[in-house]
Protein backbone atom coordinates (compact mmCIF):
# COMPACT_ATOMS: atom_id res chain seq x y z
CA UNK A 1 0.00 0.00 0.00
CA UNK A 2 1.06 3.58 -0.99
CA UNK A 3 2.81 5.68 1.75
CA UNK A 4 2.80 8.90 0.56
CA UNK A 5 0.17 11.01 -1.29
CA UNK A 6 0.93 11.62 -4.90
CA UNK A 7 -0.11 15.07 -5.44
CA UNK A 8 2.09 16.26 -2.88
CA UNK A 9 4.26 13.52 -1.80
CA UNK A 10 3.50 14.59 1.81
CA UNK A 11 2.73 11.17 4.02
CA UNK A 12 -0.51 9.75 3.84
CA UNK A 13 -3.61 9.27 6.17
CA UNK A 14 -2.42 5.44 7.26
CA UNK A 15 1.27 6.94 7.49
CA UNK A 16 0.08 9.17 10.01
CA UNK A 17 -1.75 6.97 11.59
CA UNK A 18 1.20 4.38 11.80
CA UNK A 19 3.33 7.60 13.33
CA UNK A 20 0.78 8.76 15.68
CA UNK A 21 0.68 5.04 17.10
CA UNK A 22 4.18 4.45 17.00
CA UNK A 23 4.38 8.38 19.00
CA UNK A 24 2.48 7.61 21.68
CA UNK A 25 3.80 4.03 22.36
CA UNK A 26 6.76 6.14 23.05
CA UNK A 27 5.45 8.97 24.82
CA UNK A 28 3.55 6.11 26.92
CA UNK A 29 6.29 5.44 28.85
CA UNK A 30 7.51 9.39 29.81
CA UNK A 31 6.61 12.81 30.68
CA UNK A 32 6.62 14.08 26.66
CA UNK A 33 3.28 15.55 25.26
CA UNK A 34 2.21 14.59 22.00
CA UNK A 35 0.16 16.94 19.54
CA UNK A 36 -2.60 16.72 16.79
CA UNK A 37 -3.40 19.60 14.68
CA UNK A 38 -5.85 18.69 12.40
CA UNK A 39 -6.57 21.40 9.68
CA UNK A 40 -8.29 22.62 6.25
CA UNK A 41 -8.40 24.97 4.04
CA UNK A 42 -11.59 27.64 4.55
CA UNK A 43 -13.24 27.66 0.80
CA UNK A 44 -11.25 25.58 -0.51
CA UNK A 45 -14.40 23.86 -2.83
CA UNK A 46 -14.93 27.45 -3.86
CA UNK A 47 -11.36 27.49 -5.51
CA UNK A 48 -12.14 24.44 -6.66
CA UNK A 49 -15.24 25.31 -8.36
CA UNK A 50 -14.39 28.83 -9.69
CA UNK A 51 -10.91 27.74 -11.06
CA UNK A 52 -10.53 24.47 -11.52
CA UNK A 53 -9.23 21.47 -10.23
CA UNK A 54 -5.96 22.02 -11.50
CA UNK A 55 -5.36 25.39 -9.98
CA UNK A 56 -7.00 23.93 -6.59
CA UNK A 57 -3.88 21.28 -6.84
CA UNK A 58 -1.38 23.93 -6.98
CA UNK A 59 -2.82 25.29 -4.12
CA UNK A 60 -2.49 21.99 -2.16
CA UNK A 61 0.77 21.53 -3.06
CA UNK A 62 1.85 25.23 -2.47
CA UNK A 63 0.06 25.59 0.98
CA UNK A 64 1.76 21.64 2.11
CA UNK A 65 4.88 23.01 1.14
CA UNK A 66 4.64 26.42 3.62
CA UNK A 67 3.35 24.18 6.81
CA UNK A 68 6.28 22.08 5.79
CA UNK A 69 8.69 25.05 6.16
CA UNK A 70 7.39 25.99 9.29
CA UNK A 71 8.34 22.36 11.38
CA UNK A 72 10.77 20.64 12.66
CA UNK A 73 12.76 17.82 11.65
CA UNK A 74 10.93 15.69 13.55
CA UNK A 75 7.66 17.07 13.18
CA UNK A 76 5.17 15.02 10.61
CA UNK A 77 3.08 16.85 8.21
CA UNK A 78 0.37 14.14 6.52
CA UNK A 79 -2.13 14.97 3.99
CA UNK A 80 -5.15 13.09 5.08
CA UNK A 81 -8.11 14.02 2.45
CA UNK A 82 -9.06 16.73 -0.03
CA UNK A 83 -8.24 19.74 1.58
CA UNK A 84 -7.38 17.83 5.31
CA UNK A 85 -3.90 18.48 6.66
CA UNK A 86 -2.30 16.55 9.92
CA UNK A 87 0.64 17.93 11.52
CA UNK A 88 1.91 16.05 14.65
CA UNK A 89 4.50 16.91 16.67
CA UNK A 90 5.90 14.36 19.14
CA UNK A 91 8.40 14.81 22.05
CA UNK A 92 6.63 18.30 23.45
CA UNK A 93 8.49 18.46 27.06
CA UNK A 94 8.48 21.80 28.00
CA UNK A 95 5.43 23.59 27.50
CA UNK A 96 2.30 23.87 24.93
CA UNK A 97 3.21 27.04 24.47
CA UNK A 98 5.50 26.02 21.46
CA UNK A 99 2.12 24.49 19.92
CA UNK A 100 0.46 27.72 20.00
CA UNK A 101 2.91 29.37 18.17
CA UNK A 102 3.40 26.59 15.72
CA UNK A 103 -0.13 27.02 15.15
CA UNK A 104 0.39 31.09 14.70
CA UNK A 105 3.62 30.31 12.21
CA UNK A 106 0.90 27.60 10.43
CA UNK A 107 -1.67 30.00 9.97
CA UNK A 108 0.70 33.07 9.09
CA UNK A 109 2.77 31.09 6.86
CA UNK A 110 -0.88 29.42 4.71
CA UNK A 111 -2.28 32.90 4.70
CA UNK A 112 0.33 34.80 2.71
CA UNK A 113 -0.92 35.33 -1.06
CA UNK A 114 -0.50 32.45 -3.20
CA UNK A 115 0.10 33.15 -6.63
CA UNK A 116 -0.76 30.27 -9.41
CA UNK A 117 -0.47 30.89 -12.88
CA UNK A 118 -0.66 34.86 -12.85
CA UNK A 119 -3.27 34.74 -10.16
CA UNK A 120 -3.62 36.08 -6.88
CA UNK A 121 -5.29 33.99 -4.12
CA UNK A 122 -5.46 34.50 -0.38
CA UNK A 123 -6.21 31.16 1.32
CA UNK A 124 -7.41 31.11 5.15
CA UNK A 125 -6.23 27.94 7.33
CA UNK A 126 -8.52 26.76 10.53
CA UNK A 127 -7.46 24.20 12.81
CA UNK A 128 -8.25 21.83 15.50
CA UNK A 129 -5.31 20.27 18.11
CA UNK A 130 -5.65 17.97 20.37
CA UNK A 131 -3.18 16.75 23.00
CA UNK A 132 -1.96 13.27 24.34
CA UNK A 133 -2.59 12.44 27.29
CA UNK A 134 -5.39 14.79 28.44
CA UNK A 135 -7.36 14.35 25.27
CA UNK A 136 -7.32 11.14 24.14
CA UNK A 137 -5.08 7.92 24.81
CA UNK A 138 -5.36 6.42 21.14
CA UNK A 139 -5.14 7.85 18.29
CA UNK A 140 -8.96 7.62 17.27
CA UNK A 141 -10.00 9.64 19.87
CA UNK A 142 -7.35 12.21 19.19
CA UNK A 143 -7.89 12.64 15.71
CA UNK A 144 -11.92 12.64 16.78
CA UNK A 145 -10.74 15.34 19.24
CA UNK A 146 -8.85 17.42 17.05
CA UNK A 147 -11.76 17.06 14.77
CA UNK A 148 -14.28 18.31 17.01
CA UNK A 149 -11.83 21.23 17.90
CA UNK A 150 -12.01 22.14 14.20
CA UNK A 151 -15.41 22.22 13.78
CA UNK A 152 -15.14 25.18 16.43
CA UNK A 153 -12.60 26.84 15.02
CA UNK A 154 -14.77 27.14 12.00
CA UNK A 155 -18.29 27.97 14.16
CA UNK A 156 -15.60 30.56 15.69
CA UNK A 157 -15.34 32.61 12.30
CA UNK A 158 -12.66 30.36 10.40
CA UNK A 159 -8.76 31.35 9.95
CA UNK A 160 -8.04 30.10 13.09
CA UNK A 161 -7.57 27.51 15.78
CA UNK A 162 -8.53 25.65 18.82
CA UNK A 163 -7.97 23.42 21.44
CA UNK A 164 -9.90 20.52 22.05
CA UNK A 165 -9.84 21.67 25.81
CA UNK A 166 -10.87 25.23 26.14
CA UNK A 167 -9.30 25.11 29.69
CA UNK A 168 -6.07 24.44 28.11
CA UNK A 169 -6.64 27.29 25.70
CA UNK A 170 -6.94 30.06 28.46
CA UNK A 171 -4.40 28.54 30.32
CA UNK A 172 -2.06 29.14 26.67
CA UNK A 173 -3.68 32.74 26.42
CA UNK A 174 -2.63 33.80 30.03
CA UNK A 175 0.85 32.75 28.92
CA UNK A 176 1.17 34.34 25.68
CA UNK A 177 -0.60 37.33 27.52
CA UNK A 178 2.04 37.34 30.39
CA UNK A 179 4.81 36.85 27.28
CA UNK A 180 3.85 39.60 25.43
CA UNK A 181 3.74 41.91 28.21
CA UNK A 182 7.05 41.09 29.13
CA UNK A 183 8.45 41.46 26.01
CA UNK A 184 7.40 45.15 26.15
CA UNK A 185 8.61 45.31 29.85
CA UNK A 186 11.69 46.51 29.28
CA UNK A 187 11.16 49.41 26.98
CA UNK A 188 8.25 50.81 29.06
CA UNK A 189 10.65 50.19 32.39
CA UNK A 190 8.46 47.84 34.37
CA UNK A 191 11.64 45.97 35.44
CA UNK A 192 14.27 46.73 37.74
CA UNK A 193 17.26 45.09 39.45
CA UNK A 194 17.96 44.53 43.00
CA UNK A 195 21.19 43.42 44.57
CA UNK A 196 21.90 40.90 47.26
CA UNK A 197 25.37 41.20 48.80
CA UNK A 198 27.62 38.33 48.85
CA UNK A 199 30.33 38.44 51.83
CA UNK A 200 33.79 37.08 52.32
CA UNK A 201 33.50 34.24 55.35
CA UNK A 202 37.65 35.35 56.12
CA UNK A 203 36.55 39.61 56.13
CA UNK A 204 33.12 39.95 57.09
CA UNK A 205 32.78 41.92 54.25
CA UNK A 206 30.52 42.47 51.36
CA UNK A 207 32.53 41.85 48.06
CA UNK A 208 29.90 41.40 45.50
CA UNK A 209 26.29 41.02 45.29
CA UNK A 210 24.24 38.91 43.37
CA UNK A 211 21.62 40.65 41.14
CA UNK A 212 18.26 40.02 40.85
CA UNK A 213 15.47 40.89 38.83
CA UNK A 214 11.67 42.15 39.53
CA UNK A 215 9.02 42.66 37.26
CA UNK A 216 6.52 45.41 38.63
CA UNK A 217 3.19 44.61 36.19
CA UNK A 218 0.79 47.78 35.70
CA UNK A 219 -2.88 46.00 37.05
CA UNK A 220 -1.14 42.75 38.05
CA UNK A 221 1.70 44.01 40.62
CA UNK A 222 4.44 42.25 41.30
CA UNK A 223 5.27 39.27 39.26
CA UNK A 224 8.15 36.65 40.62
CA UNK A 225 10.97 35.89 38.96
CA UNK A 226 10.49 32.37 39.41
CA UNK A 227 6.89 32.79 37.51
CA UNK A 228 8.41 34.93 34.35
CA UNK A 229 11.92 33.93 33.89
CA UNK A 230 10.69 30.25 33.27
CA UNK A 231 8.13 31.60 30.81
CA UNK A 232 10.88 34.49 29.00
CA UNK A 233 13.02 30.87 28.79
CA UNK A 234 10.83 29.42 26.79
CA UNK A 235 9.54 31.61 24.55
CA UNK A 236 13.33 32.92 23.94
CA UNK A 237 12.31 36.34 25.24
CA UNK A 238 15.24 35.54 27.97
CA UNK A 239 17.68 36.56 24.82
CA UNK A 240 16.48 40.85 25.09
CA UNK A 241 15.47 40.36 28.48
CA UNK A 242 19.19 39.01 30.02
CA UNK A 243 20.79 41.07 27.50
CA UNK A 244 19.40 43.90 29.59
CA UNK A 245 19.56 42.46 32.65
CA UNK A 246 23.17 41.98 31.84
CA UNK A 247 24.07 45.30 30.52
CA UNK A 248 22.37 46.95 33.25
CA UNK A 249 24.00 45.34 36.38
CA UNK A 250 27.81 45.79 34.40
CA UNK A 251 26.54 49.77 34.21
CA UNK A 252 25.67 49.32 38.04
CA UNK A 253 29.07 47.45 38.66
CA UNK A 254 30.45 50.44 36.88
CA UNK A 255 28.67 52.85 38.92
CA UNK A 256 29.89 51.90 42.17
CA UNK A 257 33.84 51.63 41.26
CA UNK A 258 33.44 55.20 39.50
CA UNK A 259 31.26 56.93 42.18
CA UNK A 260 31.54 55.28 45.46
CA UNK A 261 35.06 53.57 44.97
CA UNK A 262 33.93 50.37 45.62
CA UNK A 263 35.37 46.99 43.80
CA UNK A 264 32.21 45.17 43.79
CA UNK A 265 31.96 41.83 41.68
CA UNK A 266 28.30 41.80 40.30
CA UNK A 267 26.50 38.13 39.64
CA UNK A 268 24.32 37.80 37.19
CA UNK A 269 22.13 34.92 36.38
CA UNK A 270 22.56 33.24 32.75
CA UNK A 271 19.94 30.88 31.81
CA UNK A 272 20.50 27.98 29.12
CA UNK A 273 19.07 29.66 26.31
CA UNK A 274 21.29 32.24 26.88
CA UNK A 275 24.51 30.28 26.79
CA UNK A 276 23.24 28.68 23.79
CA UNK A 277 22.11 31.23 21.69
CA UNK A 278 24.82 32.26 19.34
CA UNK A 279 25.75 36.08 20.30
CA UNK A 280 26.08 35.05 23.75
CA UNK A 281 29.69 35.79 24.03
CA UNK A 282 29.51 38.96 22.02
CA UNK A 283 26.83 40.44 24.11
CA UNK A 284 28.94 39.47 27.49
CA UNK A 285 31.62 41.25 25.33
CA UNK A 286 29.79 44.23 24.41
CA UNK A 287 28.08 44.81 28.01
CA UNK A 288 31.70 44.90 29.31
CA UNK A 289 32.97 47.26 26.69
CA UNK A 290 30.19 49.65 27.00
CA UNK A 291 30.19 49.83 31.01
CA UNK A 292 33.83 49.92 31.23
CA UNK A 293 33.65 46.86 33.87
CA UNK A 294 36.82 45.14 34.30
CA UNK A 295 36.51 41.56 33.38
CA UNK A 296 37.26 39.86 37.02
CA UNK A 297 34.16 42.45 38.21
CA UNK A 298 31.74 40.34 36.17
CA UNK A 299 30.81 37.04 37.97
CA UNK A 300 28.33 34.62 35.50
CA UNK A 301 25.51 32.03 37.40
CA UNK A 302 24.65 29.51 35.33
CA UNK A 303 22.72 26.58 37.18
CA UNK A 304 24.17 22.89 37.11
CA UNK A 305 20.76 21.84 35.67
CA UNK A 306 21.42 24.25 32.42
CA UNK A 307 24.68 22.78 31.91
CA UNK A 308 23.78 19.12 31.54
CA UNK A 309 21.57 19.85 28.99
CA UNK A 310 23.95 19.88 26.16
CA UNK A 311 27.98 19.95 27.97
CA UNK A 312 29.90 20.28 25.62
CA UNK A 313 28.73 23.42 23.81
CA UNK A 314 28.23 24.74 27.60
CA UNK A 315 31.90 23.87 28.00
CA UNK A 316 33.41 25.49 24.99
CA UNK A 317 30.76 28.59 25.91
CA UNK A 318 32.27 28.82 29.13
CA UNK A 319 36.26 28.45 28.09
CA UNK A 320 35.49 31.53 25.67
CA UNK A 321 33.64 33.55 28.44
CA UNK A 322 36.53 32.56 30.75
CA UNK A 323 39.00 33.89 28.58
CA UNK A 324 37.66 37.44 28.59
CA UNK A 325 38.73 37.37 32.19
CA UNK A 326 34.88 36.99 33.79
CA UNK A 327 34.28 34.25 35.85
CA UNK A 328 32.01 31.95 36.40
CA UNK A 329 29.43 29.94 39.11
CA UNK A 330 27.14 26.96 39.58
CA UNK A 331 24.17 27.95 41.17
CA UNK A 332 21.96 25.97 42.87
CA UNK A 333 24.94 23.01 43.34
CA UNK A 334 23.27 20.25 44.16
CA UNK A 335 20.08 19.82 43.06
CA UNK A 336 21.01 19.01 39.47
CA UNK A 337 22.98 15.91 38.36
CA UNK A 338 26.42 16.73 38.42
CA UNK A 339 28.68 14.16 38.68
CA UNK A 340 32.53 14.87 39.49
CA UNK A 341 34.21 13.38 36.01
CA UNK A 342 32.22 16.52 33.99
CA UNK A 343 32.68 19.33 37.13
CA UNK A 344 36.35 18.55 36.57
CA UNK A 345 36.28 19.60 32.76
CA UNK A 346 34.30 22.48 33.55
CA UNK A 347 36.19 25.54 33.38
CA UNK A 348 34.55 27.18 36.63
CA UNK A 349 35.43 29.49 39.22
CA UNK A 350 33.12 28.99 42.25
CA UNK A 351 30.32 26.37 43.29
CA UNK A 352 27.17 28.10 45.17
CA UNK A 353 25.12 25.75 47.67
CA UNK A 354 21.62 25.71 47.21
CA UNK A 355 19.58 27.15 49.73
CA UNK A 356 18.15 23.67 50.40
CA UNK A 357 20.51 22.35 52.24
CA UNK A 358 21.25 25.51 53.99
CA UNK A 359 18.07 25.99 55.36
CA UNK A 360 18.09 23.34 58.45
CA UNK A 361 21.87 23.67 58.81
CA UNK A 362 22.91 22.72 61.70
CA UNK A 363 19.79 21.06 62.51
CA UNK A 364 19.58 18.58 59.57
CA UNK A 365 22.88 16.11 59.93
CA UNK A 366 21.45 15.44 56.02
CA UNK A 367 22.35 18.69 55.09
CA UNK A 368 25.25 19.13 57.00
CA UNK A 369 26.83 16.44 55.32
CA UNK A 370 26.15 17.79 52.00
CA UNK A 371 27.35 21.28 52.47
CA UNK A 372 30.50 19.31 53.83
CA UNK A 373 30.80 16.94 50.99
CA UNK A 374 30.31 19.90 48.96
CA UNK A 375 33.01 22.61 50.76
CA UNK A 376 35.51 19.54 50.29
CA UNK A 377 34.79 18.54 46.71
CA UNK A 378 35.27 22.43 46.08
CA UNK A 379 38.41 22.66 47.76
CA UNK A 380 39.77 19.49 45.97
CA UNK A 381 38.81 20.55 42.70
CA UNK A 382 40.37 24.24 43.68
CA UNK A 383 36.79 25.97 43.35
CA UNK A 384 35.37 28.86 46.15
CA UNK A 385 32.23 27.81 47.63
CA UNK A 386 29.64 30.50 48.28
CA UNK A 387 25.93 28.94 50.49
CA UNK A 388 23.37 31.19 49.71
CA UNK A 389 20.08 31.44 51.99
CA UNK A 390 21.85 31.71 54.95
CA UNK A 391 19.56 33.30 57.72
CA UNK A 392 20.98 32.20 61.02
CA UNK A 393 24.66 32.75 63.18
CA UNK A 394 24.46 29.08 63.39
CA UNK A 395 24.63 28.53 59.48
CA UNK A 396 27.52 31.00 59.58
CA UNK A 397 29.23 29.00 62.11
CA UNK A 398 29.10 25.95 60.78
CA UNK A 399 30.15 26.63 57.18
CA UNK A 400 32.74 29.03 58.07
CA UNK A 401 34.24 25.74 60.54
CA UNK A 402 33.87 23.37 57.39
CA UNK A 403 36.09 26.39 55.17
CA UNK A 404 32.97 28.25 53.08
CA UNK A 405 34.76 31.21 51.74
CA UNK A 406 31.24 33.32 50.90
CA UNK A 407 27.89 33.82 52.39
CA UNK A 408 24.84 35.33 51.09
CA UNK A 409 21.42 35.42 52.54
CA UNK A 410 18.90 37.54 54.35
CA UNK A 411 21.30 37.23 57.72
CA UNK A 412 23.29 39.82 55.85
CA UNK A 413 20.67 41.69 53.89
CA UNK A 414 17.66 40.70 51.55
CA UNK A 415 18.04 41.60 47.84
CA UNK A 416 18.04 45.79 48.01
CA UNK A 417 18.39 48.67 45.22
CA UNK A 418 21.94 49.75 44.43
CA UNK A 419 22.01 52.91 46.35
CA UNK A 420 20.99 51.03 49.39
CA UNK A 421 23.87 48.77 48.49
CA UNK A 422 27.02 50.99 48.27
CA UNK A 423 25.34 52.47 51.52
CA UNK A 424 26.02 49.00 52.98
CA UNK A 425 29.30 48.60 51.77
CA UNK A 426 30.62 51.64 53.34
CA UNK A 427 29.19 51.22 56.44
CA UNK A 428 31.86 49.74 58.41
CA UNK A 429 29.76 47.26 59.93
CA UNK A 430 30.97 43.51 59.22
CA UNK A 431 30.18 39.61 59.56
CA UNK A 432 32.28 38.86 62.58
N1 LIG B 1 14.40 31.95 51.86
C1 LIG B 1 15.43 32.71 51.55
N2 LIG B 1 15.54 33.15 50.28
C2 LIG B 1 16.61 33.93 49.99
C3 LIG B 1 17.59 34.26 50.93
N3 LIG B 1 18.50 35.03 50.33
C4 LIG B 1 18.12 35.16 49.07
N4 LIG B 1 16.96 34.51 48.83
C5 LIG B 1 16.22 34.41 47.59
O1 LIG B 1 16.70 33.27 46.90
C6 LIG B 1 16.77 33.50 45.50
C7 LIG B 1 18.19 33.27 45.04
O2 LIG B 1 18.31 33.37 43.69
P1 LIG B 1 18.48 32.16 42.69
O3 LIG B 1 18.79 30.88 43.40
O4 LIG B 1 19.48 32.63 41.70
O5 LIG B 1 17.02 32.00 42.04
C8 LIG B 1 16.51 33.03 41.24
C9 LIG B 1 16.85 32.87 39.79
O6 LIG B 1 16.80 31.52 39.40
C10 LIG B 1 15.69 33.60 39.10
N5 LIG B 1 16.15 34.97 38.81
C11 LIG B 1 16.04 36.08 39.57
N6 LIG B 1 16.59 37.13 38.94
C12 LIG B 1 17.07 36.68 37.75
C13 LIG B 1 17.75 37.29 36.65
O7 LIG B 1 18.08 38.47 36.65
N7 LIG B 1 18.05 36.47 35.58
C14 LIG B 1 17.76 35.14 35.58
N8 LIG B 1 18.09 34.42 34.51
N9 LIG B 1 17.12 34.54 36.61
C15 LIG B 1 16.78 35.29 37.68
O8 LIG B 1 14.62 33.63 39.99
C16 LIG B 1 14.98 32.94 41.19
C17 LIG B 1 14.31 33.55 42.39
O9 LIG B 1 14.74 34.83 42.59
P2 LIG B 1 14.26 35.68 43.84
O10 LIG B 1 12.78 35.58 43.99
O11 LIG B 1 14.87 37.03 43.75
O12 LIG B 1 14.88 34.89 45.06
C18 LIG B 1 16.28 34.93 45.31
C19 LIG B 1 16.54 35.57 46.66
O13 LIG B 1 15.71 36.67 46.95
C20 LIG B 1 17.44 33.75 52.26
O14 LIG B 1 18.26 33.96 53.15
N10 LIG B 1 16.35 32.98 52.51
Amino acid sequence: MAHFDQLTKLPNRQTLVDRLEHGLTIAAGGKAWVAVMLMDLDEFKTINDSLGHEVGNKVLVQVGQRIHACLRPSDTLARIGGDEFVVLVENIESDILVIEQLAERISKAAGEIIAIDGTELYVGLSMGISLFPQDGQDCETLMRNADTALHRAKAAGRNCWRFFDESMARHVARRLDMDTALRRAVERKELRLLYQPQTSLETGRIIGAETLVRWSRPDVGMVPPNEFIPLAEESGTIIPIGDWILLSACHQAATWRRENQLELRIAVNITAKQIHHKAFVDQVRDALDDSGLPPQLLELEITEGSIVENIEETVNKLRQIKALGVTVAIDDFGTGYSSLSYLKELPIDRLKIDQAFVRDIPLNPHDCAIARTIIAMAKNLGLSVIAEGVETREQVDFLRAEGCNEIQGFLVSPPIAADELAIRCLDAATIA
